[in-house]
């Protein structure tokens, strides 16, 4: 057991992109709720500790509970536990130790509410999605999702203390988004799903439907995406912008998918995924700094 499995087991580029979510919220609060502080550097670096060892210490725990099933499939089989290249006793111990770390570390460095939004990502994550529903239902992803939530809500609440409408509306951007953005990657690797047994849409409703229901939800991600442009002192002219330039651009293609519902297109639609979601949440700091309403 080294470095490199305790990063594996974290989950990096999950944790680099959560913690931008978190990060961006916290500024976009900081300068767009009335009466917020303006923050110091120690308070955004407590954000990305606090951020940082909850997405790490959940995704150990999804690790270990996964520890059964991901042999199963080729893209997981080669993880630390499987591979033997760490005990399971220690992914366990890990990820209980770093989760609660992040808890008790955001409520004194931050505060209670952000804690609590912590917590929340969490136990939506291990519990909610891993333990819960990821084997048992298709639309576990779904509901699974607001652990992605979390840490945006997190973060705004870093910066004020509290949630409001358009904190809400902004975390809730990535449970929207998380379909588009896994089930595509679902029907990428579809086959080692369907070996494991792990009920993922595509392995239910099959490769054509998918793309539909990927597409629907895209259809539906960027109305959404724009309802923070216009419920009042929303996002501006920045944020409006780039969400409709970026969202156009997954739309391309999420359509195109529809038409090549492979599993070679289903990975292009998903390489998309995660580079929108970063620009969106860029686009809403963005705004905060160059604030200038629509309306
Ligand atoms: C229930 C919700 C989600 C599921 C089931 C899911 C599933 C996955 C899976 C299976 C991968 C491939 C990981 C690998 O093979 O190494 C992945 C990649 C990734 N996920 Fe998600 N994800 C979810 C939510 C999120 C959230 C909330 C974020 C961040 C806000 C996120 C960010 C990423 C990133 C950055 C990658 C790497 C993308 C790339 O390589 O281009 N995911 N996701
Ligand atoms: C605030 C806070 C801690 C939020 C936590 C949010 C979080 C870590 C979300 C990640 C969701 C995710 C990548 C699920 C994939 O699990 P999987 O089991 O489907 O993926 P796998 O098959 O690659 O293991």
């Amino acid at each position: 057991m080294g470095f490199n499995e305790i990063l594996e087991i974290s989950k990096p580029r999950i944790v680099v992109l959560l913690v931008i979510t978190a990060v961006t919220s916290m500024y976009a609060a900081s300068k767009l709720v009335p009466g917020a502080p303006d923050l110091s550097y120690w308070s955004y670096l407590h954000i990305i500790i606090a951020g940082a060892l909850a997405s790490a210490g959940s995704s150990a725990l999804n690790h270990y509970y996964d520890k059964d099933i991901d042999p199963k499939m080729t893209r997981t089989s080669t993880r630390p536990i499987p591979s033997g290249r760490m005990a399971a006793s220690s992914v366990l111990i890990y990820g209980v130790v770093v989760s609660c770390i992040s808890v008790i570390y955001g409520y004194f460095a931050l505060n209670a509410v952000s804690a609590f939004f912590i917590a929340v990502g969490i136990f939506s994550y291990v519990i909610i999605y891993t333990v819960w529903l990821k084997r048992r239902n298709t639309s576990n992803i779904v509901i699974g999702g607001i652990a992605g939530s979390a840490a945006a809500w997190a973060g705004w609440a870093a910066a004020t203390g509290s949630m409001d409408l358009l904190g809400f509306l902004v975390g809730f951007l990535v449970f929207v988004w998380t379909p588009s953005h896994f089930w595509c990657l679902a029907m990428k690797i579809k086959d080692e799903y369907e070996q494991a047994q792990v009920p993922m849409l595509p392995v239910v409703i099959g490769m054509q439907k998918t793309s539909k229901f990927i597409l629907g939800n895209t259809l539906i991600l960027i109305p959404y995406s724009l309802i923070l442009s216009i419920i009042p002192d929303g996002m501006g002219i920045v944020y409006t912008i780039i969400a409709i330039a970026s969202g156009g651009l997954m739309l391309v293609y999420h359509y195109k998918l529809t038409k090549n519902p492979t599993s070679d297109f289903a990975w292009k639609a998903y390489k998309v995924t995660a580079p929108y979601l970063t620009i969106i949440f860029v686009a809403v700091a963005l705004d905060a700094a160059f604030h200038i309403p629509l309306f």
